[in-house]
């Protein structure tokens, strides 16, 4: 299956508002893409544009060679023309239906003969972990269970791409996690393309290849998971991915406080034009004995936050507070004076673009980071 290809897509549903804004992004074959953004971004919108359930207002949309939209040719291919799986967030199973003729009922539509039907049907239910309730009916399995017949009812069909939207939102935490690890083998076995639209970042690092971040329906960034986190290109994307969030401190033009404290650290170190703003990441602030080439400061700790495996401390630094998150115990209580220091601070200019750092090849052209905002 070659890649998916949008270039120049926009879409307006009237009154001059964009839903999406001049989109140009690739969906490389046996990717699993995430969309993510916060309400409202545009991520469904792209979604359904490239199952073909909305035209877009202008630009194309092919696969491969393949073109499936072209407002400029005035060319548009129905849905159930382009072959690809569908699954949103209100997946519906036929009530009288079993769970076994629930999957077979897209084969049947296709006119697959009966034997095929029922043996694709059972596969698909495997590969879900389903098929010990193939006779039952969808009022007798929980939630889960029905999510993933929903799944199977769609891969049974063998599409080569499959388009998600939010298909755990209704499952609970721990099925979430579940499906989360079942998604990814569902992947790998596959060698499916997958477009996966999520609000959720903890939901796109861990299963996407590749995640394309919206915001108010433009493109923020496209990178793999870790090097988005490593080097997200703006504050938006580095606000949005990761939790607890980033702290990012302005820092111009004439600080006080931490900021001034951060800005004399970063101009002692660099001779390029000097940040707007700083950011550093709660895992990234560290507590006690800084290396000699940390930045540091003290810190007043204001709650520690104990949760099992982690441990967040709230702290007051000069006129600022932060979250530092540590992996092992801190033995502090509210009150106590500690250093809190790091060595790994993000940087951006006053457009909010990322600036990257000077003695790292982490930043360099190679860099899978495509756009800022
Ligand atoms: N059918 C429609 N008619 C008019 N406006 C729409 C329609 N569908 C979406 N919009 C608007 O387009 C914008 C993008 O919506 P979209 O559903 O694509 O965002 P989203 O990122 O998927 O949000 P959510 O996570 O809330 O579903 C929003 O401002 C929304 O109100």
């Amino acid at each position: 299956m070659p890649a998916i290809t949008l270039r120049g897509v926009a879409k307006s549903y009237g009154g001059g508002d964009y839903a999406v804004k001049n989109l140009d992004l690739t969906v490389p074959d046996g990717a699993f893409m995430c969309l993510l953004g916060p309400s409202g971004c545009g991520k469904t919108t792209t979604l359904r544009m490239i199952a073909g359930l909305e035209q877009p207002t202008a630009g194309t949309i092919a696969v491969g060679d393949r073109v499936l939209d072209s407002v400029e040719g005035g060319l548009y291919v129905p849905p159930e023309k382009r072959g690809m799986g569908l699954v949103f967030q209100n997946y519906a199973l036929w009530p009288h239906l079993s769970i076994r003729e629930n999957v077979e009922f897209g084969l049947r539509m296709r006119k697959v003969p009966a034997a095929e039907r029922r043996s694709r049907a059972e596969a698909a239910l495997r590969m879900v972990h389903v098929d010990a309730a193939m006779d039952r009916y969808p009022s007798q399995l929980s939630g889960g269970q029905q999510q993933r017949v929903a799944l199977a009812r769609m891969l049974a069909v063998n599409p080569s791409v499959l388009l998600l939207d939010e298909p755990l939102s209704n499952l609970d935490a721990r099925l979430r996690l579940e499906m989360r690890a079942e998604l990814k083998r569902i992947h790998e076995e596959s060698g499916a393309t997958i477009v996966f639209v999520t609000h959720d970042q903890l939901e796109a690092l861990t299963m996407a290849t590749d995640i394309a971040v919206m915001n108010d329906g433009e493109l923020q960034q496209l990178a793999a998971p870790m090097d988005m986190y490593a080097r997200p290109a703006n504050r938006f994307v580095a606000e949005f991915v990761g939790s607890p969030p980033m702290a990012i401190i302005d820092v111009g033009p004439s600080p006080t406080g931490l900021a001034a404290s951060l800005l004399r650290f970063t101009e002692a170190r660099s001779t390029r034009v000097p940040p707007a703003a700083v950011g550093i990441r709660p895992e990234a602030l560290r507590l006690g004995a800084p290396p000699a080439s940390a930045w540091h400061e003290e810190a007043l700790v204001e709650a520690v936050l104990p949760a099992g495996s982690s441990w967040t401390v709230r702290l007051r630094v000069l006129d600022t507070e932060m979250y530092a998150l540590s992996y092992t115990p801190v033995q502090a209580v509210p009150g106590d004076v500690l250093t809190c220091w790091t060595e790994e601070m993000h940087l951006f200019d006053a457009d909010g673009v990322r600036i990257p750092a000077e003695d790292s090849s982490a930043d360099s052209s190679e860099d899978r980071v495509e756009a800022g905002a």
